[in-house]
């Protein structure tokens, strides 16, 4: 009581001259307000304080309200839940595959390709040292990782989740699907695009991102080879082209170099099941490689395949579930997209979005997607992993 009385202020009186406006009186008056809507104030800022510990609390931007997926950051969520499922979970292991563990210290491996990398030692130490196998900066920073898993199943055709697949942080997709004309269904944000030589699209700039990590999932000895031809074949084109520019016509002194370099292209097209691209416009900086213990994971731990199968009984997984395998590992959340393959008798139905090729054409890859859809299954009801289309 006191205190407020000793703010009272004079009355302020309506007349051509405004005493309120007088600068001796506009402490005394601002005051005097602050002092009655102390309450209100109190109750503003309050909510403020509250806002701003939402916000960081979602790790998030400071605005209400939000997309669904960009609602809360259940931090810890996908590593608890993950390691219900799978034994040893552990985030310690590298994305990519490193120089320096082929380098001075020589990492074992306990298998071969496509589960470790024993035997395949050799070819890394050269094919590290002109790739590079950092996770950028701008997703390293990311306080939450919120992770869109995109399969290139039919169930995305006129799903219409594209705009809601380009809010994720990270948009992993596969192998040589299209987003080019399928933007409505798909959308166009490409974080990383998991690949091996068969699946690489031949025309890289157009279906990626400037940034998109391209992540070659090594199967065999030969998808290494290839990458390396690839990666060097771009710093001799890229050499051929300075040499080139003085006089805008090839010296005759480039011409073994350019020998040279068809006749390695020309070996490296042999053993592959299907050709892969010979000259490949992708920008090598994006390059990395994928650590074959995801690969070890999924087979071993998702599906309970054996490591030491008989070399005839041959099985492994899907790009697909390696790729939700990955993100189990580094993301905080994981929503999947566009995954699902029709019931075996279903002869005629699609089952990609983008091309008209039925499950026969599967006959003969090595997959059990049945078996797969009983592990998606298992991390759907775990509530590991969410479904943005049906499945
Ligand atoms: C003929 C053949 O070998 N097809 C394989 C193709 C093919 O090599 C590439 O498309 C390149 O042309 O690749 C695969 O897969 P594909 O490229 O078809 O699809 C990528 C991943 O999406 C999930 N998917 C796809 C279709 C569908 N109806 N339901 C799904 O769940 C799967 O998880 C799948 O992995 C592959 O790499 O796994 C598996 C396919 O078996
Ligand atoms: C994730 O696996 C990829 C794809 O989904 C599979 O269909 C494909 O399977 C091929 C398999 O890898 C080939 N095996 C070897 C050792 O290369 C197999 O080879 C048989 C063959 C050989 C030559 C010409 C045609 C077929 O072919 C399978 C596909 O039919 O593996 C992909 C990863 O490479």
């Amino acid at each position: 009581m006191v205190e407020s009385k000793a703010l009272e202020v004079p009355q302020v009186t309506s007349g051509s001259h405004n005493e309120s406006s007088s600068p001796r009186l506009m402490p005394l008056l601002l005051i005097k307000m602050i002092n009655k809507s102390r309450g209100k104030i109190l109750g503003v800022l309050a909510l403020f304080l509250v806002m701003v510990w939402y916000s960081i609390y979602r790790e998030d931007s400071f605005y209400f309200p939000v997309q669904e997926n960009k609602t809360t950051c259940p931090l810890g969520e996908v590593e608890r839940k993950a390691a219900q499922l799978i034994g040893n979970y552990t985030r310690d292991h590298p994305l990519f595959l490193q120089l320096k563990d082929y380098f001075w210290v020589k990492t074992p491996s306990l298998y071969e390709l496509p589960y470790g990398t024993k035997g395949s030692e050799d070819i890394l130490l050269r094919l590290l040292s002109i790739t590079h196998y950092s996770l950028p900066e701008s997703i390293q920073r990311l306080k939450c990782r919120r992770c869109a898993v995109v399969g290139n199943g039919h169930r995305l055709r006129n799903s219409s989740m594209g705009e809601t697949i380009n809010t994720y942080d990270v948009v992993i997709r596969l192998n040589n699907a299209p987003v080019h004309g399928y933007e409505q269904d798909v959308g166009s944000k490409t974080t990383m695009r998991l690949f091996y030589p068969e699946s690489a699209h031949f025309n890289p700039r157009t279906e990626n991102n400037p940034d998109t990590l391209l992540v070659l999932v090594p199967f065999k000895p030969m998808d290494f080879q290839w990458m390396e031809a690839i990666l060097n074949d771009k710093k001799r084109v890229s050499m051929v082209g300075n040499w080139v520019q003085p006089s805008s016509q090839p010296t005759l002194g480039v011409l073994p170099l350019l020998l040279g370099h068809i006749s390695v292209l020309l070996q490296v097209r042999k053993g592959f099941w299907k050709q892969p691209p010979l000259i490949w416009d992708a920008n090598p900086e994006q390059v990395r490689i994928l650590n074959p213990y995801y690969m070890e994971v999924t087979a071993a731990k998702l599906l309970n395949l054996s490591m030491k199968q008989p070399r005839k009984v041959k099985q492994k997984p899907t790009t697909g579930l390696l790729a939700i395998t990955l993100a189990l590992h580094f993301c905080d959340l994981v929503h999947i997209a566009g995954f699902g393959y029709p019931d075996s008798a279903n002869k005629k139905q699609t089952i990609h979005y983008y091309e008209q090729i039925t499950l026969k054409s599967m006959a003969a890859s090595e997959h059990n997607v049945s078996h797969e859809a009983v592990a998606i299954k298992r991390m759907l009801e775990l509530g590991l992993i969410r479904n943005l289309t049906y499945f």
